[in-house]
């Protein structure tokens, strides 16, 4: 599992340490590690041109200690010192062994480099980036040399990933003694590029995560098997409310994505037209053509995926209120999120509930903007999982799964080809099946994100792809994971 933390804990866990450390050890530490990935970076260190961002604080010092390791293996190495101050011992390290400070224009210097290293602010830094520090970013991002972050890509909050105005979009970030939230969950993952962790000693110290992202391996330790006395119904029935005689494709996807994700049954339940298509697609799905908007009679199920395709009128209410009137946990999305956010005492149940929203979805839940929810995602999932009292998987490029009293996960296994129509009708079924075969919301719902990317991966290969695609390439995910690629 990959841990994160925010830039308060690094801080507590910082200051314990250093007690027990003569003065500059972690510094020394942080800029060993940070040059040995400039180097192997940069190939051939010897007559290559590096450019250190210098700002004020200990991020500078340490790009400076890290240039001075540079210099004396023989780099040409210059810095721009953009603050009102510079680390003192830093910078009289870094002239000793040979490097030269910047003069002129630092954007000139910039476009030369062959590798630029941003050490304009780290943990220590507050609100969107100040002159000139904001088109000292822009001017690295614009230069074609390679750009290493130190501890975070500057203009990125170290604490949530909120990019507030210019922000260094590195190709390298040099994390220091653990991780930071903001390198995890988007905007900020989509800047730090490749993360490096230092190891600085800070690991006994660290309190429980405040994020955390699954490997392969966590998903296949979680990940139901099916055992001797394994039957169908054992195994999991799933139920899917989904379409209607206006969406059809929206069944179609959630059955086949429940289907392929290990389910014992699927139970279809809707209306005339989909019902049709389901038979036509899946023989494998038990399916119910219901007579009137309720699913009493559809038979047990041991979780219920409720929404895809659904509609928002009378029909759709009466059903999402019969499936949510059931003592089973529930996975809600697409169109049964905006008739949850009509009445949201639909959500006030017994039973887990599972809420799948894109941030326009979750605008609507928790009436906060959808701009706001984008800029600040860890904030809003946090927040509307406490206040809804459900586990919510908020969608996008790094999907996140929040549930109270427990750290958010973050998923990341995506591709951007996944962002087309009926993605998430697979990610519903999928997520659906894993709650019927016994794993809880918030495992059921990290668990399918994981897979949903992975298969997203295996069905693009570099190239669009199509929902049913990603559905099928389910099980092929299932046994990566399992087979550890
Ligand atoms: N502690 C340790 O043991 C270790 C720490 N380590 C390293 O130290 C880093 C933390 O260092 P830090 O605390 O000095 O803060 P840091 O991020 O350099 O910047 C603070 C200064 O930036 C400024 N500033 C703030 N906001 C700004 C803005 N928006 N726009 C522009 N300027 C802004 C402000 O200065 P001012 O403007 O007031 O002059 C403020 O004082 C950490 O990330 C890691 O790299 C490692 O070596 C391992 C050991
Ligand atoms: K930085």
């Amino acid at each position: 599992m990959r841990t994160a933390y925010t830039a308060d804990q690094i801080r507590a866990a910082e200051h314990a340490l250093m007690a027990r450390l003569p003065e500059g050890t972690l510094m020394m530490r942080a800029a060993a590690g940070l040059a040995a990935v400039c180097a192997t970076a940069l190939g051939r260190v010897y007559g290559s041109r590096v450019v250190l961002l210098v700002g004020s604080g200990d991020n500078g010092g340490d790009a400076l200690y890290a240039g001075a390791l540079l210099a004396r293996r023989g780099a040409r190495v210059e810095a721009v010192l953009a603050g009102s101050r510079t680390h003192e011992r830093g910078l009289r390290a870094y002239l000793l062994a040979g490097g030269r400070v910047a003069g002129g224009a630092a954007a000139t210097a910039v476009e030369r480099a062959d590798l630029v290293v941003d050490g304009l602010v780290g943990i220590g830094a507050t609100g969107a980036l100040r002159a000139p520090y904001d088109e000292l970013a822009l001017a690295a991002n614009a230069a074609p040399a390679l750009t290493v972050a130190v501890d975070v890509p500057s203009g990125v909050d170290a604490s949530s990933g909120r990019v507030a105005g210019a922000a260094v979009a590195a190709q390298i970030t040099v994390t220091m003694g653990a991780a930071k939230t903001g390198l995890l969950v988007d905007p900020g993952a989509a800047r730090a590029g490749t993360v490096e962790l230092v190891d600085i000693g800070l690991g006994p110290h660290l309190p429980g995560p405040d994020v955390v992202a699954l490997t392969g391996a966590d998903v296949a330790e979680l990940l139901p098997r099916p055992g001797k006395e394994s039957d169908k119904y054992r195994r999991g029935v799933v139920g899917v409310a989904a379409g209607s005689d206006l969406y059809t494709g929206a069944a179609v996807l959630a059955v086949g994505g429940a289907l392929r994700a290990g389910a014992g049954m699927v139970r279809y339940a809707g209306q005339h037209a989909p019902v049709t298509q389901v038979r036509t697609h899946w023989p494998e799905a038990v399916v119910t053509e219901l007579s009137r908007p309720g699913v009493e009679e559809v038979g047990r199920v041991q979780a219920w995926v409720l929404g895809p395709g659904l509609g928002t009128g009378e029909w759709a209410r009466e059903l999402a209120a019969s499936v949510l009137a059931s003592d089973v946990p529930v996975l809600v999305d697409a169109d049964a999120l905006t008739l949850v956010s009509r009445d949201p005492s639909l959500l006030r149940r017994a039973a887990p509930v599972l809420v799948t929203p894109h941030a326009g979805e979750l605008s609507r839940l928790t009436g906060a903007a959808r701009d706001e929810i984008e800029a600040a995602r860890l904030e809003h999932a946090r927040a509307a999982a406490a206040e809804l009292g459900v586990t919510v998987l908020l969608k996008g490029s790094t999907t996140l799964v929040a549930a109270a009293g427990r750290p958010v996960r973050v998923n990341a296994t995506g591709t951007s080809w996944l962002a087309t129509g009926g993605t998430g009708d697979v990610l519903a079924g999928v997520a659906g099946a894993l709650l019927a075969q016994g794993l809880d919301c918030y495992d059921a719902a990290s668990c399918a994100a994981h897979l949903h990317g992975l298969a997203g991966r295996i069905a693009a290969e570099g190239a669009p792809l199509a929902a049913g695609d990603v559905a099928a390439a389910v099980p092929e995910a299932v046994r990566r994971v399992r087979d550890g690629r």
